[in-house]
This record gives structure tokens, C-alpha cells and sequence, in this order.
């Protein structure tokens, strides 16, 4: 008998080690990559680093309750799934597993357009889920994908504005990689016998949050916000939420690190909405830390697709409930009893 001494993934790293190992590596590069030099993906957890939390002692709120309500929406922890294309790629059943996952921790699953499982399907499985959109130029399908999200009882619609153009992934181009295998598609793109190809759009612009606005009564969020004018813009557009975000680094390379752009983002908008942050969150110290800067929540891309890649189902839950083990962890080593204590003066006042 020989003796198995490997603990498994104890981190989100292990799981990146771990989704490496199984993964064809043109796909892994797919999920990990960012644009050109990475500047920007390196610079996401970098600013995480530099950071460093004080905390506050012998305050004696006993352990802290996670649970919190993004924009209506009810969710066991403020860490949100990230929306990301393509999970057939990591795992055969793709988005419904991932789901699964997301609904038994009890946290929100964005849901991406480009999914490789239509959004019905994915509701099918009863997470709470909110609906990731690229507008397209052709404005009735835009509207047909709103009405099926809102059918499929999606709570909030996500509008990511950082893609006017598709970043410069030179991964993709040394491995040929730039579409899906021709057995995987765009669940959600399909019409009749075809499926529509993405348009990522410069043309876009104010006019069609304008549009989205008067479209639908979901809450609207503005994912790839950096710049403090333009979420004082979206405010004044009636966008709920903004989510601080540089996609992960996979759009503009040297991007400024969304830990980095949270506090003047925050500062614009003066609580006149919430904000999320994704970009770089790894653990649960590096949720106190966007919670501290401003962030009501946060979202996590590539680790759900590590954990998914990893294990399916039961990988996605080990992620989340590593990240919720060590979020309720640093927030009692913080002195704080919940999220909402986390400030940026009182509680784990954040040196830069
Ligand atoms: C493989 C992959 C696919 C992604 N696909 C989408 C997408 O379809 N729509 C979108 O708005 N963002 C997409 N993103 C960006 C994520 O929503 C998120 O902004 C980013 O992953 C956060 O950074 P993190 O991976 O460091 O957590 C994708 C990211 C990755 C890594
Ligand atoms: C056409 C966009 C591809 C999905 C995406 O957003 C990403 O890979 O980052």
C-alpha cells in the first residue's frame, strides 16, 4: 500500500496548480491569459500585496455573519461569481455545475452571454443569477436576450463596457486559439440553424445604456468601470451598480489595477450606489480590503474556472467555501461582526 501524502488544494493557487495539470494547455492559457505583457493581471493581485490591513482589537462581536443583500438580491457572502465565457471548455457540463455550485453556497452567479449552456438551461438548475450582456449593434436581439434573462429570472443585468474591441491576446495567437472547438458553441447566440458571432462594438456608447435603461426594470450594473467621471456618468445614466473592474486584465493591457482605481471610483459616486470590484481577489483578506476601500461585494473570475476545471461541481464548491473560510476568518481577526463594518477609517483601516 502506498501512502498518498498530498492534501490537495488548500488555496486558490492550489487550484490554479491543480486546473494547469488537467487542463489542454491551449485552454488553460485561454482561461489564464491576459492582454499582451499581463501588466494588468499582474498588477490586479499585486495591489492586493501591497495593502496591508490594521485591524481593530477586543472589540468581543463574537464571529462575524457573512450574509449581505447586493442590489436586492440576497446572497450567503459579498463574493459573486464573476461572469466568464466558454466553462464547457474547463468541464463537460460546463455552466450548470459551476451554478450548482454557486446556489448550494448561496452566493450570485453572473451569468456571461457568451455561456456555452443557454441561460435557460443554467436556470434550470435554481441559482441566483444575474444576466452578463455585450450589447449588440442589432438592438431587438439585445432586447431578445433581456427578455430571456428576465424570463429565465435573472435579478440584475450586467452590462460590461470595457470591450469596445477584443484585447490582444497573444496567447491565444501562439497556441491558434481563438474560437471555440467546433463541438462546443455560444448557447445563447443560437438562432434557428446558426449562431451569431459576438460583435464587440466601438459604436457603443451613453445612448445604449440610455436604451438598456428604458428596456427593462432590472437592476443595471456597468461592469469595466475605472474612471471616476464615468461613474458619475452612469449615476446620472441610472445605472443601480458599478462593478470596478479591468476584465481581468485581458482588455486593455496596463490597465490601472481595479484595487488601485476603487477609492476614487468610490469617492465620485458617494454611496449613490453600490460597487463591486473584481480583478486579482485570491482571499479572503483580499475581500476586506476591497470592502474597506468601498466595495459593497466582490467577484471572482479565474478561480471559480480553476475549481471548475479541477473538479466540476464539487471543485467550484471547494473555492467558494476555501474563500468563505478564510473572508469569515480575516474579518474576525479584524475585529469586524460583517461585511458592512468593514470601513476604510474604523475597521481594518487600510495602509496603502
Ligand atoms: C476566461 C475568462 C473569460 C471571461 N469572459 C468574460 C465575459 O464573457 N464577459 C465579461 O464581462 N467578462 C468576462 N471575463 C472577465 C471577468 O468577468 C472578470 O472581470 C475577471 O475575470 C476578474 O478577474 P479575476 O479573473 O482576476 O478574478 C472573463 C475572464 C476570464 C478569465
Ligand atoms: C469575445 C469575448 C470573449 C469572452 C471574454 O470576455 C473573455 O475571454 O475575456
Amino acid at each position: 500500500m502506498t501512502l498518498d501524502l498530498t492534501p490537495g488544494p488548500v488555496n486558490v493557487r492550489d487550484f490554479e496548480t491543480a486546473a494547469r495539470d488537467r487542463l489542454d494547455p491551449a485552454h488553460y492559457d485561454y482561461f489564464a491569459s491576459g492582454a499582451q505583457d499581463e501588466l494588468t493581471v499582474a498588477a490586479n493581485e499585486a495591489a492586493f500585496r501591497r495593502r496591508m490591513l490594521v485591524p481593530r482589537v477586543l472589540r468581543g462581536g463574537g464571529p462575524p455573519r457573512l450574509e449581505t443583500t447586493v442590489l436586492g438580491t440576497p446572497a450567503a457572502m459579498p463574493v459573486l461569481l464573476a461572469p466568464t465565457a466558454f466553462h464547457r471548455l474547463a468541464w463537460p457540463e460546463g455552466e450548470p455545475a459551476t451554478a450548482r455550485a454557486a446556489a448550494s453556497a448561496g452566493v450570485i452567479m453572473i451569468a456571461a452571454m457568451l455561456s456555452t449552456v443557454s441561460i435557460e438551461d443554467i436556470a434550470a438548475t435554481g441559482a441566483t443569477l444575474w444576466f452578463q450582456l455585450y450589447p449588440q449593434p442589432d438592438m431587438a436581439f439585445t432586447e431578445s436576450l433581456v427578455r430571456r434573462a428576465e424570463a429565465a429570472g435573472c435579478r440584475a443585468l450586467v452590462v460590461t463596457v470595457d470591450s469596445p474591441a477584443l484585447g490582444r491576446n497573444e496567447r491565444g495567437d501562439r497556441n491558434g486559439f481563438h474560437d471555440l472547438p467546433p463541438d462546443l458553441h455560444c448557447a445563447n447566440m443560437r438562432e434557428g440553424g446558426h449562431v451569431r458571432q459576438v460583435v464587440l462594438s466601438p459604436h457603443i456608447s451613453w445612448a445604449d445604456i440610455g436604451r438598456l435603461r428604458s428596456m427593462t426594470t432590472l437592476p443595471l450594473l456597468l461592469k469595466g468601470v475605472l474612471h471616476p467621471l464615468d461613474a458619475r456618468l452612469a449615476v446620472e445614466h441610472g445605472v443601480d451598480g458599478i462593478i470596478v473592474s479591468n476584465h481581468g486584465g485581458r482588455q486593455l493591457d496596463t490597465a490601472a489595477a481595479s484595487l488601485d482605481r476603487l477609492p476614487a471610483v468610490a469617492e465620485a459616486v458617494a454611496g449613490r450606489v453600490p460597487l463591486l470590484l473584481d480583478g486579482g481577489v485570491r482571499r479572503g483578506t483580499d475581500v476586506v480590503k476591497a470592502l474597506a476601500l468601498g466595495a459593497t461585494a466582490v467577484a471572482v473570475g479565474r478561480p471559480v474556472l480553476w475549481g471548475l476545471a479541477t473538479a466540476g461541481e464539487a471543485g467550484v464548491s471547494r473555492v467558494l467555501s476555501l474563500l468563505r473560510t478564510e473572508l469569515e476568518n480575516a474579518l474576525t481577526l479584524c475585529g469586524a461582526t460583517g461585511p458592512g463594518e468593514v470601513t476604510r477609517d474604523e475597521l481594518g483601516g487600510i495602509l496603502a
